[in-house]
Protein backbone atom coordinates (compact mmCIF):
# COMPACT_ATOMS: atom_id res chain seq x y z
CA UNK A 1 0.00 0.00 0.00
CA UNK A 2 1.47 3.57 -1.04
CA UNK A 3 0.01 5.74 1.24
CA UNK A 4 0.25 9.66 0.69
CA UNK A 5 -0.61 12.54 3.59
CA UNK A 6 -0.61 16.02 1.75
CA UNK A 7 2.22 16.14 0.09
CA UNK A 8 3.36 19.49 -1.46
CA UNK A 9 6.53 20.09 -3.80
CA UNK A 10 7.27 23.37 -5.13
CA UNK A 11 10.18 24.30 -7.52
CA UNK A 12 11.16 27.78 -6.15
CA UNK A 13 8.53 29.70 -7.28
CA UNK A 14 6.63 27.12 -9.24
CA UNK A 15 4.00 24.28 -6.88
CA UNK A 16 4.06 21.51 -8.88
CA UNK A 17 2.12 19.65 -6.51
CA UNK A 18 -0.41 20.86 -3.57
CA UNK A 19 -1.61 19.21 -0.61
CA UNK A 20 -2.19 15.82 -2.14
CA UNK A 21 -3.67 12.98 -0.09
CA UNK A 22 -4.37 9.38 -1.68
CA UNK A 23 -3.58 5.95 -0.51
CA UNK A 24 -2.93 3.50 -3.58
CA UNK A 25 -4.28 -0.42 -2.37
CA UNK A 26 -2.85 -4.28 -3.39
CA UNK A 27 -4.62 -6.33 -5.79
CA UNK A 28 -5.85 -3.59 -8.25
CA UNK A 29 -4.66 -1.17 -11.11
CA UNK A 30 -4.70 2.77 -9.51
CA UNK A 31 -4.27 4.96 -12.36
CA UNK A 32 -3.10 8.35 -11.99
CA UNK A 33 -4.61 10.83 -14.16
CA UNK A 34 -3.57 14.38 -15.33
CA UNK A 35 -3.14 16.58 -17.51
CA UNK A 36 0.90 17.51 -18.93
CA UNK A 37 2.58 19.07 -16.05
CA UNK A 38 -0.04 18.46 -13.57
CA UNK A 39 2.60 16.75 -11.08
CA UNK A 40 2.09 12.96 -11.92
CA UNK A 41 5.55 12.10 -12.27
CA UNK A 42 7.06 14.70 -9.43
CA UNK A 43 4.41 12.35 -7.45
CA UNK A 44 5.96 9.46 -8.48
CA UNK A 45 9.39 10.69 -7.60
CA UNK A 46 8.11 11.79 -4.25
CA UNK A 47 7.15 7.76 -3.26
CA UNK A 48 10.21 7.22 -4.44
CA UNK A 49 12.45 8.56 -2.50
CA UNK A 50 13.96 10.53 -5.80
CA UNK A 51 12.60 13.95 -4.70
CA UNK A 52 12.29 15.38 -1.54
CA UNK A 53 8.37 16.99 -0.53
CA UNK A 54 8.20 20.46 0.48
CA UNK A 55 6.04 19.33 2.71
CA UNK A 56 3.81 15.94 3.15
CA UNK A 57 5.06 12.48 3.41
CA UNK A 58 4.36 8.98 1.47
CA UNK A 59 5.02 5.61 2.88
CA UNK A 60 5.32 2.64 1.04
CA UNK A 61 3.80 -0.03 3.25
CA UNK A 62 4.26 2.08 6.36
CA UNK A 63 7.99 3.21 5.66
CA UNK A 64 9.34 5.83 3.15
CA UNK A 65 10.63 4.73 0.38
CA UNK A 66 14.25 5.27 1.81
CA UNK A 67 13.75 2.98 4.85
CA UNK A 68 12.69 0.08 3.17
CA UNK A 69 15.16 -2.71 3.01
CA UNK A 70 16.24 -4.21 0.31
CA UNK A 71 14.03 -1.54 -1.48
CA UNK A 72 14.06 -2.76 -4.99
CA UNK A 73 13.26 -6.13 -4.23
CA UNK A 74 9.94 -4.39 -2.35
CA UNK A 75 9.12 -1.50 -5.06
CA UNK A 76 9.64 -1.29 -9.34
CA UNK A 77 9.40 1.72 -11.02
CA UNK A 78 9.34 2.49 -14.31
CA UNK A 79 10.30 6.14 -14.39
CA UNK A 80 11.90 7.39 -17.77
CA UNK A 81 12.58 4.45 -19.89
CA UNK A 82 15.12 6.25 -21.82
CA UNK A 83 17.57 6.44 -18.47
CA UNK A 84 19.47 3.70 -19.89
CA UNK A 85 23.37 3.33 -20.94
CA UNK A 86 22.78 3.08 -24.63
CA UNK A 87 26.11 1.71 -24.88
CA UNK A 88 24.92 -1.59 -23.08
CA UNK A 89 22.69 -4.03 -24.08
CA UNK A 90 19.94 -4.81 -22.65
CA UNK A 91 21.26 -7.88 -20.85
CA UNK A 92 23.91 -5.60 -19.34
CA UNK A 93 21.74 -3.15 -18.27
CA UNK A 94 19.48 -5.30 -16.80
CA UNK A 95 22.56 -7.60 -15.11
CA UNK A 96 23.66 -4.28 -13.73
CA UNK A 97 21.01 -3.62 -11.65
CA UNK A 98 20.42 -7.17 -10.32
CA UNK A 99 23.69 -6.99 -9.10
CA UNK A 100 23.67 -3.77 -7.22
CA UNK A 101 20.33 -4.93 -5.65
CA UNK A 102 21.42 -8.66 -4.96
CA UNK A 103 19.17 -10.26 -7.21
CA UNK A 104 20.16 -13.58 -9.22
CA UNK A 105 21.38 -13.10 -12.81
CA UNK A 106 18.91 -15.44 -14.01
CA UNK A 107 16.27 -13.24 -13.20
CA UNK A 108 17.54 -11.10 -15.88
CA UNK A 109 16.93 -14.13 -18.55
CA UNK A 110 13.44 -14.35 -17.17
CA UNK A 111 11.86 -10.80 -16.76
CA UNK A 112 13.47 -10.49 -20.86
CA UNK A 113 11.09 -12.97 -21.77
CA UNK A 114 8.32 -11.61 -19.77
CA UNK A 115 8.84 -8.11 -21.79
CA UNK A 116 9.56 -10.26 -25.24
CA UNK A 117 13.05 -9.42 -25.36
CA UNK A 118 14.86 -12.27 -25.41
CA UNK A 119 15.72 -12.05 -28.52
CA UNK A 120 17.38 -9.25 -28.81
CA UNK A 121 18.72 -9.00 -24.79
CA UNK A 122 22.87 -8.73 -26.67
CA UNK A 123 21.72 -5.77 -28.76
CA UNK A 124 22.63 -2.59 -27.69
CA UNK A 125 20.06 -0.52 -26.18
CA UNK A 126 20.90 2.90 -28.04
CA UNK A 127 19.44 0.71 -30.88
CA UNK A 128 15.98 0.17 -29.63
CA UNK A 129 13.19 1.61 -30.69
CA UNK A 130 10.52 3.06 -28.25
CA UNK A 131 8.41 0.58 -27.59
CA UNK A 132 11.51 -1.60 -27.23
CA UNK A 133 12.69 0.73 -24.93
CA UNK A 134 9.77 0.87 -22.66
CA UNK A 135 9.72 -2.73 -22.60
CA UNK A 136 13.35 -3.14 -21.24
CA UNK A 137 11.92 -0.04 -18.66
CA UNK A 138 9.24 -2.30 -17.36
CA UNK A 139 11.49 -5.36 -17.25
CA UNK A 140 13.68 -3.50 -14.66
CA UNK A 141 10.81 -2.99 -12.97
CA UNK A 142 9.84 -6.26 -12.74
CA UNK A 143 13.18 -7.20 -12.07
CA UNK A 144 13.30 -7.77 -7.83
CA UNK A 145 9.69 -9.42 -8.19
CA UNK A 146 8.43 -6.59 -5.93
CA UNK A 147 5.33 -6.49 -4.24
CA UNK A 148 4.90 -2.67 -5.42
CA UNK A 149 5.04 -1.41 -8.88
CA UNK A 150 5.04 1.91 -10.46
CA UNK A 151 4.70 2.53 -14.13
CA UNK A 152 5.09 6.25 -15.62
CA UNK A 153 3.59 5.94 -19.06
CA UNK A 154 4.02 2.58 -19.75
CA UNK A 155 2.76 2.44 -22.94
CA UNK A 156 4.20 5.28 -24.05
CA UNK A 157 5.76 4.49 -27.99
CA UNK A 158 3.74 1.03 -27.47
CA UNK A 159 1.48 -0.05 -30.82
CA UNK A 160 -1.52 -1.63 -30.33
CA UNK A 161 -0.55 -5.02 -29.48
CA UNK A 162 1.93 -3.90 -26.61
CA UNK A 163 -0.67 -1.47 -25.41
CA UNK A 164 -2.79 -4.69 -25.15
CA UNK A 165 0.31 -6.33 -23.43
CA UNK A 166 1.08 -3.54 -21.23
CA UNK A 167 -2.63 -3.49 -19.95
CA UNK A 168 -3.06 -7.19 -19.23
CA UNK A 169 0.17 -6.86 -17.91
CA UNK A 170 -1.02 -4.50 -15.34
CA UNK A 171 -4.09 -6.63 -14.47
CA UNK A 172 -1.88 -9.65 -14.42
CA UNK A 173 0.17 -7.69 -11.43
CA UNK A 174 -2.61 -6.79 -9.49
CA UNK A 175 -5.01 -10.06 -9.89
CA UNK A 176 -1.23 -11.52 -7.76
CA UNK A 177 -2.10 -9.33 -5.30
CA UNK A 178 0.57 -6.50 -6.05
CA UNK A 179 -0.13 -2.95 -5.83
CA UNK A 180 0.27 -1.37 -9.23
CA UNK A 181 0.33 2.04 -9.79
CA UNK A 182 -0.09 3.63 -13.26
CA UNK A 183 0.30 7.16 -14.83
CA UNK A 184 -1.23 8.16 -17.94
CA UNK A 185 -2.92 11.02 -19.45
CA UNK A 186 -5.06 8.82 -21.71
CA UNK A 187 -8.31 8.47 -19.96
CA UNK A 188 -9.90 5.78 -22.53
CA UNK A 189 -6.89 3.42 -22.02
CA UNK A 190 -7.44 3.48 -18.46
CA UNK A 191 -10.97 3.24 -18.75
CA UNK A 192 -9.97 -0.48 -19.83
CA UNK A 193 -6.69 -0.98 -17.29
CA UNK A 194 -7.45 0.88 -14.08
CA UNK A 195 -9.87 -0.62 -10.89
CA UNK A 196 -9.58 2.69 -9.36
CA UNK A 197 -8.71 5.81 -10.74
CA UNK A 198 -6.85 9.05 -8.84
CA UNK A 199 -7.37 12.16 -10.74
CA UNK A 200 -5.44 15.54 -10.20
CA UNK A 201 -4.67 18.76 -12.27
CA UNK A 202 -2.02 21.54 -11.54
CA UNK A 203 -0.86 19.46 -8.74
CA UNK A 204 -4.31 19.27 -6.62
CA UNK A 205 -6.73 16.19 -6.42
CA UNK A 206 -9.78 16.02 -8.62
CA UNK A 207 -10.86 12.85 -8.20
CA UNK A 208 -10.28 9.53 -6.07
CA UNK A 209 -12.62 6.70 -6.90
CA UNK A 210 -13.16 2.97 -8.26
CA UNK A 211 -13.20 3.58 -11.86
CA UNK A 212 -17.09 2.43 -12.24
CA UNK A 213 -17.99 5.17 -10.14
CA UNK A 214 -16.02 7.51 -12.45
CA UNK A 215 -17.84 6.16 -14.99
CA UNK A 216 -21.76 6.81 -13.53
CA UNK A 217 -20.76 10.37 -12.11
CA UNK A 218 -19.34 11.71 -14.92
CA UNK A 219 -20.79 10.37 -17.84
CA UNK A 220 -22.91 12.64 -19.47
CA UNK A 221 -26.26 11.16 -21.60
CA UNK A 222 -27.57 13.19 -24.70
CA UNK A 223 -29.43 13.30 -27.84
CA UNK A 224 -28.22 13.75 -31.54
CA UNK A 225 -30.76 15.09 -33.75
CA UNK A 226 -30.76 15.89 -37.29
CA UNK A 227 -33.08 17.70 -39.52
CA UNK A 228 -32.86 17.36 -43.80
CA UNK A 229 -29.09 19.14 -44.27
CA UNK A 230 -31.49 21.07 -47.40
CA UNK A 231 -33.66 22.56 -44.71
CA UNK A 232 -31.65 25.02 -42.31
CA UNK A 233 -34.99 26.62 -41.19
CA UNK A 234 -36.32 23.63 -39.60
CA UNK A 235 -33.04 23.28 -37.81
CA UNK A 236 -33.35 26.65 -36.34
CA UNK A 237 -37.08 26.55 -35.48
CA UNK A 238 -36.19 22.77 -33.48
CA UNK A 239 -33.52 24.24 -31.90
CA UNK A 240 -35.78 27.09 -30.66
CA UNK A 241 -37.94 24.78 -29.56
CA UNK A 242 -35.63 22.36 -27.55
CA UNK A 243 -33.98 25.50 -25.98
CA UNK A 244 -37.78 27.03 -24.87
CA UNK A 245 -38.56 23.43 -23.10
CA UNK A 246 -35.19 23.91 -21.32
CA UNK A 247 -33.17 22.01 -23.24
CA UNK A 248 -29.09 22.85 -24.11
CA UNK A 249 -29.14 22.27 -27.46
CA UNK A 250 -25.07 22.47 -29.20
CA UNK A 251 -23.76 22.18 -32.44
CA UNK A 252 -22.25 19.09 -33.82
CA UNK A 253 -19.46 19.53 -36.50
CA UNK A 254 -21.87 17.74 -39.25
CA UNK A 255 -24.67 20.07 -38.64
CA UNK A 256 -26.45 17.41 -36.15
CA UNK A 257 -27.79 19.17 -32.90
CA UNK A 258 -26.98 17.68 -29.49
CA UNK A 259 -29.14 17.80 -26.76
CA UNK A 260 -29.37 17.74 -22.99
CA UNK A 261 -32.01 18.01 -20.57
CA UNK A 262 -35.13 16.90 -22.81
CA UNK A 263 -35.78 13.09 -22.83
CA UNK A 264 -35.93 11.65 -26.74
CA UNK A 265 -39.55 10.80 -26.65
CA UNK A 266 -40.19 14.58 -25.88
CA UNK A 267 -37.42 15.56 -28.64
CA UNK A 268 -39.19 14.10 -30.98
CA UNK A 269 -43.10 15.58 -29.68
CA UNK A 270 -41.43 18.65 -29.63
CA UNK A 271 -40.41 18.15 -33.43
CA UNK A 272 -43.83 16.80 -34.19
CA UNK A 273 -45.37 20.13 -32.77
CA UNK A 274 -42.94 22.33 -35.12
CA UNK A 275 -43.41 20.53 -38.21
CA UNK A 276 -39.78 19.31 -38.42
CA UNK A 277 -38.64 16.37 -40.17
CA UNK A 278 -35.83 14.58 -38.64
CA UNK A 279 -33.56 12.40 -40.38
CA UNK A 280 -31.80 11.33 -37.06
CA UNK A 281 -32.90 11.08 -32.87
CA UNK A 282 -30.35 8.91 -30.93
CA UNK A 283 -29.34 8.55 -27.89
CA UNK A 284 -25.87 8.91 -26.86
CA UNK A 285 -23.25 8.87 -24.24
CA UNK A 286 -20.25 11.19 -23.54
CA UNK A 287 -17.29 9.19 -23.77
CA UNK A 288 -15.45 8.83 -20.49
CA UNK A 289 -12.28 10.83 -22.30
CA UNK A 290 -14.57 13.68 -22.79
CA UNK A 291 -16.03 13.36 -19.00
CA UNK A 292 -11.96 13.28 -18.13
CA UNK A 293 -11.37 16.38 -20.44
CA UNK A 294 -14.49 18.29 -18.51
CA UNK A 295 -12.78 17.18 -15.44
CA UNK A 296 -9.38 18.83 -16.09
CA UNK A 297 -10.29 21.29 -18.75
CA UNK A 298 -9.89 24.06 -15.96
CA UNK A 299 -6.29 22.65 -14.53
CA UNK A 300 -4.95 22.16 -18.35
CA UNK A 301 -1.23 24.26 -18.52
CA UNK A 302 -0.68 23.97 -22.04
CA UNK A 303 -2.77 24.50 -24.80
CA UNK A 304 -2.36 25.24 -28.30
CA UNK A 305 -2.53 29.13 -29.15
CA UNK A 306 -4.52 28.07 -32.25
CA UNK A 307 -6.87 26.69 -30.10
CA UNK A 308 -6.88 29.67 -27.43
CA UNK A 309 -7.26 31.83 -30.49
CA UNK A 310 -10.59 30.15 -31.32
CA UNK A 311 -11.69 29.73 -27.75
CA UNK A 312 -11.48 26.20 -28.83
CA UNK A 313 -11.62 23.97 -25.69
CA UNK A 314 -10.68 20.22 -26.05
CA UNK A 315 -13.91 18.42 -26.66
CA UNK A 316 -16.52 21.00 -27.58
CA UNK A 317 -17.60 21.30 -23.88
CA UNK A 318 -16.07 24.90 -23.38
CA UNK A 319 -15.88 27.01 -20.88
CA UNK A 320 -19.01 28.36 -20.12
CA UNK A 321 -21.01 26.13 -22.41
CA UNK A 322 -24.33 25.16 -20.60
CA UNK A 323 -24.18 22.96 -17.84
CA UNK A 324 -20.32 22.61 -18.04
CA UNK A 325 -18.76 24.88 -15.46
CA UNK A 326 -15.07 24.23 -15.02
CA UNK A 327 -13.33 23.08 -12.40
CA UNK A 328 -10.69 24.46 -9.93
CA UNK A 329 -11.30 27.96 -10.90
CA UNK A 330 -13.43 28.27 -7.06
CA UNK A 331 -12.08 31.35 -5.09
CA UNK A 332 -9.62 30.15 -1.90
CA UNK A 333 -6.91 29.49 -4.37
CA UNK A 334 -3.47 27.67 -2.83
CA UNK A 335 -0.23 30.12 -2.67
CA UNK A 336 1.26 30.46 -5.96
CA UNK A 337 -1.69 30.85 -8.11
CA UNK A 338 -3.32 27.60 -7.88
CA UNK A 339 -6.68 26.88 -8.79
CA UNK A 340 -8.62 26.24 -5.35
CA UNK A 341 -10.28 23.34 -3.79
CA UNK A 342 -13.35 22.33 -5.55
CA UNK A 343 -15.75 22.60 -3.00
CA UNK A 344 -17.57 19.46 -1.49
CA UNK A 345 -14.59 17.68 -2.68
CA UNK A 346 -13.11 14.61 -0.33
CA UNK A 347 -11.00 12.08 -1.75
CA UNK A 348 -13.77 8.90 -2.92
CA UNK A 349 -15.67 12.21 -4.43
CA UNK A 350 -15.94 13.73 -7.77
CA UNK A 351 -15.09 17.59 -7.38
CA UNK A 352 -18.78 19.33 -7.02
CA UNK A 353 -17.84 21.35 -9.91
CA UNK A 354 -18.78 18.17 -12.45
CA UNK A 355 -21.63 17.83 -13.99
CA UNK A 356 -22.73 15.38 -11.25
CA UNK A 357 -24.15 12.72 -12.93
CA UNK A 358 -26.23 12.69 -16.02
CA UNK A 359 -28.63 15.38 -16.79
CA UNK A 360 -32.00 14.94 -14.98
CA UNK A 361 -34.47 13.92 -17.74
CA UNK A 362 -31.21 12.84 -20.52
CA UNK A 363 -30.70 9.60 -22.04
CA UNK A 364 -28.94 5.95 -20.33
CA UNK A 365 -29.98 4.51 -16.86
CA UNK A 366 -27.91 6.74 -15.02
CA UNK A 367 -24.24 6.34 -14.96
CA UNK A 368 -25.18 4.54 -18.42
CA UNK A 369 -21.37 4.84 -19.81
CA UNK A 370 -20.86 2.01 -22.22
CA UNK A 371 -19.62 -0.52 -19.79
CA UNK A 372 -15.74 -1.37 -20.26
CA UNK A 373 -15.44 -4.61 -22.40
CA UNK A 374 -13.32 -7.45 -20.57
CA UNK A 375 -9.94 -7.56 -22.42
CA UNK A 376 -8.44 -11.36 -23.14
CA UNK A 377 -5.33 -11.73 -24.32
CA UNK A 378 -5.79 -15.24 -26.13
CA UNK A 379 -1.74 -15.90 -24.93
CA UNK A 380 -2.03 -15.24 -21.66
CA UNK A 381 -1.26 -12.36 -19.66
CA UNK A 382 2.41 -12.10 -20.04
CA UNK A 383 2.61 -12.63 -23.54
CA UNK A 384 4.09 -10.50 -25.21
CA UNK A 385 3.35 -8.68 -28.88
CA UNK A 386 6.19 -8.29 -31.59
CA UNK A 387 8.52 -9.42 -29.38
CA UNK A 388 7.01 -12.90 -28.39
CA UNK A 389 7.46 -13.04 -24.25
CA UNK A 390 8.03 -16.14 -22.90
CA UNK A 391 5.23 -16.82 -20.99
CA UNK A 392 5.34 -17.80 -16.86
CA UNK A 393 4.76 -15.97 -13.53
CA UNK A 394 6.68 -13.07 -12.62
CA UNK A 395 7.66 -14.98 -9.86
CA UNK A 396 9.35 -18.13 -10.46
CA UNK A 397 12.54 -19.67 -10.56
CA UNK A 398 14.59 -17.18 -8.45
CA UNK A 399 16.52 -18.39 -5.56
N1 LIG B 1 13.01 19.64 -11.42
C1 LIG B 1 12.06 20.53 -11.68
N2 LIG B 1 12.33 21.85 -11.59
C2 LIG B 1 11.39 22.78 -11.84
N3 LIG B 1 10.11 22.50 -12.19
C3 LIG B 1 9.79 21.21 -12.30
C4 LIG B 1 10.73 20.15 -12.06
N4 LIG B 1 10.10 18.97 -12.23
C5 LIG B 1 8.84 19.26 -12.58
N5 LIG B 1 8.64 20.61 -12.62
C6 LIG B 1 7.39 21.29 -12.93
O1 LIG B 1 6.37 20.76 -12.12
C7 LIG B 1 5.17 20.61 -12.83
C8 LIG B 1 4.72 19.15 -12.78
O2 LIG B 1 5.58 18.38 -13.61
P1 LIG B 1 5.45 16.80 -13.74
O3 LIG B 1 6.55 16.35 -14.64
O4 LIG B 1 5.37 16.21 -12.40
O5 LIG B 1 4.04 16.67 -14.45
P2 LIG B 1 3.38 15.41 -15.19
O6 LIG B 1 1.97 15.37 -14.76
O7 LIG B 1 4.21 14.20 -14.94
O8 LIG B 1 3.48 15.85 -16.71
P3 LIG B 1 3.53 14.98 -18.05
O9 LIG B 1 2.20 14.30 -18.19
O10 LIG B 1 3.74 16.01 -19.11
O11 LIG B 1 4.68 14.02 -17.92
C9 LIG B 1 5.46 21.10 -14.24
O12 LIG B 1 5.04 22.43 -14.33
C10 LIG B 1 6.95 21.00 -14.36
O13 LIG B 1 7.45 21.96 -15.25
Amino acid sequence: MIEAYGLTKRYGAKTAVYNLSFQVRPGAVTGFLGPNGSGKSTTMRMILGLDQPTSGHVTIGGQPYRKLPNAPRQVGALLDAKAVHGGRSARSHLLCLAQLSGIPARRVDEVLGLVGLQDVGGKRSKGFSLGMGQRLGIAAALLGDPQVLLFDEPVNGLDPEGILWVRNLMKRLADEGRTVFVSSHLMSEMALTADHLIVIGRGQLMADMPVKDFITQNSVGYARVRTPDDAPEQREKLGSALAEAGGQVEPEADGALRVTGVPLPRISDLAHGADVRLWELSPHQASLEEAYMRLTQGAVDYRSTTDLAAGLAPTGFGPGAPGMPVPGTVPGGMPGGMPGQVPGQVPGQAPGAMPGGPVPGGYGPPGGAPPVPPQADPRGAYAAGPYQGASGAGDGGRG
